[in-house]
């Protein structure tokens, strides 16, 4: 049994009626487990006497320290072995050594097996609740160190095996994996019940559910990015939105994953065990030709854009550290003197624009047409390119649907409360006649109204004195080192923000990266640094500079970014504010 510590517990804070007892294997130490402690222990001879302390004592305080084996939120899962009258607890060790550790103890007397059982389900059943989850676990095996993989077999397997949840695991095999694993999703209509539980749904989309219940991406922040999009592209993006992320941190950079809490991996997978969820914004970008897309981390253009790409073919030799030596080359590389400005070398010479207030912008191409090109491309798609590599099926439930690809389903009505119809009819059909309606209205509740461009009133921002500029909704710390670019936003605080450096030498500007790699946001005080919370921006590029969305590169072009607040639910929890 690893990581025990001991502390004195108040016995004020104790609810002895909550306690439970069992002996030990050896029968040297008893095990309590408590809603508000988790789980301790105490040696067998120190029991009757601190019963006696605790029955005798006015001030209820308990001399006699307590081992506490784990904290009730370190709690993961408990097996029954009812012949032997064994429970073995699975628990998250507190030295994080060997994190995931298992105590078994075997009751010598039945009723005590049993009350013991009764406590640790409702402990459980107050961790993680009772949902019916059904995951799918999409890991990249080439991002960052390439450990993606072993993530997922250390650190999130042992936990799903445990809790006995239902997952599939699929290992992309490509860049355009993810954009055919969404398009080939199931859906099924919610059953009575299900929609009894959220009566203000009734629309069509809203009574969709996909056949996965939770998505973990386990990869770089390009990788969530994907995933994004290919959901932002697909007929029911309502629908899929709202399937709640986790981001577990196998790229280089991960930086939504570490303002969630990322770089505590075992943690973060016992707030996904728990289903503990933030809102996050995302950013939606409008280009004037043909891409519309989401992001979750940043929009980067000028110099951060440059490095971002530059650095791509560093990938294999630097890891991590590629973006910090490919921008300290970036600044020193390049030609000229040490007093060179170094906006000079990033070219920024874009006229960006900040809407008044939150105002409507138009979208440039019309959804149906995306949606058209994914539906031809999809038909055209085999369903074996995608590699299942593991599959945990605990409860397997395929009945909704038909091997064809198309699936039927079942349609359940109600009239007086009673449920009258039970029928089947074809779901493509009914895809094809909602498709307007589900456009619309999933363009407005993104605040897209077509034809608007113009009519925003937009305030031009002199970029003569800007070095770096970057747009983002979140803190964008960096996994490998202590980086944090925007110390006052967010995932979860409905903003987005311009932040950069102002012109600067290529000595403050080493400087500035400088203080951004401490990780205690000291460049925000730095008179070079600056940050405006806006709700749309407008870029026109007029050089031949790459725009960087999500850490993958893209060309430049006319583009509206708007904030979107509080769109996606993501596993975790952020930083709090200093
Ligand atoms: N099997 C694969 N082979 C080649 N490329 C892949 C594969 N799977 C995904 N990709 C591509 O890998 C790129 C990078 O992915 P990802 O963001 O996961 O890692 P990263 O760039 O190392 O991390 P970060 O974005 O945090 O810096 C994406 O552009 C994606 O299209």
């Amino acid at each position: 049994m690893g990581g025990s510590k001991s502390y004195g517990i108040n016995c004020e804070q104790l609810d002895l009626s909550y306690l439970g007892l069992c002996k030990a294997p050896d029968h040297t130490a008893y095990y309590f487990l408590n809603e508000d402690h988790g789980l301790f222990t105490l040696p067998q001879e120190d029991f009757n006497r601190v019963r006696e302390e605790y029955s005798h004592s006015r001030t209820k305080n308990l001399q006699t320290p307590l081992q506490v084996i784990c904290k009730y939120n370190g709690l993961v899962m408990a097996e029954f072995k009812d012949d032997d009258n064994e429970v073995k607890i699975h628990y998250l060790a507190q030295d994080l050594l060997y994190p995931l550790d298992k105590l078994t103890v075997n009751f010598l007397v039945a009723d005590e097996y049993e009350a013991a059982k009764e406590r640790l389900r409702k402990l459980t059943k107050l961790c993680y609740g009772n949902r019916k989850r059904n995951i799918a676990i999409l890991i990249n095996p080439i991002s960052g160190k390439q450990e993606s993989y072993n993530i997922y077999k250390t650190k999130l397997r042992p936990m799903l095996k445990v809790t006995r949840m239902n997952y599939k695991v699929f290992k992309t095999d490509g860049p355009d994996f993810i954009d055919k694993w969404v398009s080939r999703l199931k859906f099924k209509q919610k059953t009575y019940e299900e929609r009894e539980e959220t009566l203000e749904e009734e629309d069509q989309e809203s009574s969709l559910i996909c056949e996965y219940t939770d998505i973990v991406v386990i990869g770089g922040d390009g990788l969530l990015s994907l995933y994004l999009n290919s959901c932002y592209k697909h007929h029911f993006f309502n629908t899929l939105i709202k399937i709640p992320i986790l981001i577990l941190p196998g790229g280089t950079g991960n930086a939504l994953s570490m303002d969630l809490g990322g770089k505590n991996i075992f943690n973060l997978c016992i707030k996904f065990l728990r289903g503990e969820t933030v809102k996050g914004d995302l950013i939606r970008a409008d280009f004037m030709t043909s891409k519309i897309s989401v992001l979750c981390t940043a929009f980067c253009w000028g110099f951060v854009s440059k490095v971002i790409e530059k650095s791509d073919s560093w990938r294999g030799c630097l890891g991590a550290s590629r973006y910090t030596v490919c921008g300290a080359r970036e600044v020193l590389c390049a030609g000229g003197p040490w007093s060179m400005r170094t906006h000079q070398l990033s070219k920024i010479q874009h006229n960006v624009s900040i809407s008044e207030d939150i105002c409507k912008v138009s979208s440039t191409q019309p959804l149906e047409e995306v949606k058209d090109q994914e539906t031809d491309e999809s038909d055209n798609l085999e369903t074996s390119a995608v590699p299942i590599i593991e599959k945990h099926d605990i409860k397997s439930d395929r009945s909704c649907y038909t091997n064809s690809g198309s699936y039927k389903l079942i349609k359940e009505a109600s009239m007086n409360g009673n449920m009258i119809t039970r029928g089947e009819f074809d779901f493509n059909q009914e895809i094809l006649q909602s498709q307007d309606n589900q456009n619309m209205e999933r363009m407005s509740q993104l605040g897209a109204i077509i034809d608007q461009r113009d009519e925003v009133d937009w305030t031009n921002i002199d970029l003569s004195e800007i070095s770096i500029m970057v747009l983002t909704t979140h803190e964008c710390r960096r996994s490998g080192s202590k980086e944090v670019f925007a110390p006052f936003t967010r995932i979860n605080d409905g903003k987005m923000f311009l932040c950069g450096f102002k012109e600067c030498s290529k000595l403050e500007m080493l400087m500035m990266m400088a203080k951004v790699s401490t990780g205690k946001g000291n460049q925000v005080r730095m008179s070079k640094y600056f940050h405006q919370e806006v709700k749309q921006i407008r870029i026109h590029p007029n050089s031949e500079t790459c725009f960087n969305v999500d850490g993958e590169v893209y060309d430049s072009d006319e583009v509206i970014l708007t904030c979107l607040p509080g769109m996606i639910n993501l596993f975790g929890e952020p930083y709090k504010i200093q």
